[in-house]
């Protein structure tokens, strides 16, 4: 069966799927610029760290093809920096937009230099390398899957069935397909080794809820919903064997900011003895940075917090603390981080 689709694009036309509205509504939206994007990625009407990456890379795609061929690669060059600098500021604490800015800002500014392209063909490769961001992210997902269900399956034990924690949205309406944290999970089930899903609300907005718990229903796998506080109750009495939960961004030395309520999970799966494992392409490694204390925490609306849709649901006045990540010490990572190169030791990573 197919999985559901975040983002969906083809020829230059580029629509999402608008979260915010599930798992009431499937509808897409059309974004035609990056203006578009950095909206919509604000707003996490897409969001997930690949798909923050691929869906403003796109965005960028889509004005360029749209453009008459620059009168120079400088101001190609100038064009491509300016957009993809705005677009790394619609959210601060996932690499992957900053990382694939950095990359495609490296290539144009390469091309200026290079005789042999013209403006229009300079154009041409930026568009390329935008556009590939799609397919080269759903086939890491999909590596990421096989090495983590290996590497889970193992160091459980060979059990014939297990038990699976996971929190906030790591699958398919997180990247461009199949997913990370969720990707494992999938290839589990695929081979008929996954037991159960149980899978965190992950207040304050709810990704576990509404979407990971949409997609794991959407395709009929074996899955429990769970409020945050019944983390440690669920561990002890369901015996889960490990926890997987995917990543904004890793530090160098492993440390790895996520989904607020993940250092809760790791410290809970540490006192348990269950292996806690972090899910994420190298496109979320951040090797400039030594270790998680230098990755900014983004502070998201307290109406996240104070109100379900319209309904206002906490005391009006209240101050609120609302990070919407936490950084995971790399000595908590137990299982270890599973990549599309192969599932390493946190102090392991190599660029
Ligand atoms: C494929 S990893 C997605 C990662 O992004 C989520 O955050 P948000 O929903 O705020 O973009 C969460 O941290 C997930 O682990």
């Amino acid at each position: 069966m197919a999985t559901l689709q975040a983002i969906k694009y083809n020829d230059g036309h580029l629509e999402i799927l608008d979260q915010l509205l599930l798992p009431e509504s499937c509808i897409y939206i059309p974004i035609n610029n990056v203006q578009d994007a950095w909206g919509a990625i604000r707003e996490m009407k897409v969001r997930g760290a690949p798909a923050i990456a691929i869906v403003g890379s796109l965005s960028l795609a889509v004005e360029l093809r749209k453009l008459a061929a620059p009168e120079t690669k400088k101001d190609l060059h100038s064009l491509v920096k300016e957009k993809l600098d705005y677009l790394v500021t619609s959210r601060p604490t996932a690499v992957n937009m900053q990382l694939a800015a950095e990359a495609c800002i490296k290539l144009s500014n390469n091309l200026v230099d290079k005789d042999s392209v013209d403006a229009a063909e300079a154009k041409d490769v930026v568009v390329k390398q935008l556009e590939a961001t799609l397919a080269n992210d759903i086939a890491d997902n999909l590596a990421i899957g096989e090495h983590g269900a290996t590497d889970i399956t193992k160091k459980c034990g060979n059990k014939d069935k297990l038990r699976i924690m996971t929190h906030c949205n790591t699958g398919s309406l997180a990247t461009a397909g199949y997913g990370t944290a969720l990707g494992v999970i999938r290839s589990l089930h695929k081979a008929n080794l996954l037991d159960q899903v149980y899978c965190t609300e992950t207040r304050p907005y709810n990704q576990g809820s509404r979407l990971t718990a949409f997609e794991l229903v959407y395709e009929k796998i074996p899955a429990t919903l769970i409020c945050d506080n019944m983390a440690a109750a669920a561990m002890k009495q369901f015996k889960i064997d490990a926890v997987i939960v995917g990543a904004d961004r890793v530090a160098a030395n492993g440390d790895t900011a996520n989904k607020i309520g993940t250092y809760q999970l790791a410290v809970l799966a540490k006192s348990h003895n269950i292996l806690f494992y972090v899910a994420a392409p190298f496109s979320s490694i951040d090797f400039q940075i030594p270790t998680g204390l230098s990755i900014p925490i983004e502070e998201r609306p307290h109406s996240e917090m104070t109100h379900t849709g319209n309904i206002r649901t906490a005391a009006a006045g209240i101050h609120c603390w609302n990070p919407g990540f936490d950084v995971t010490p790399a000595e908590l990572i137990t299982g270890g981080i599973v990549t599309e190169k192969g599932v390493f030791k946190p102090d392991q990573l190599v660029a």
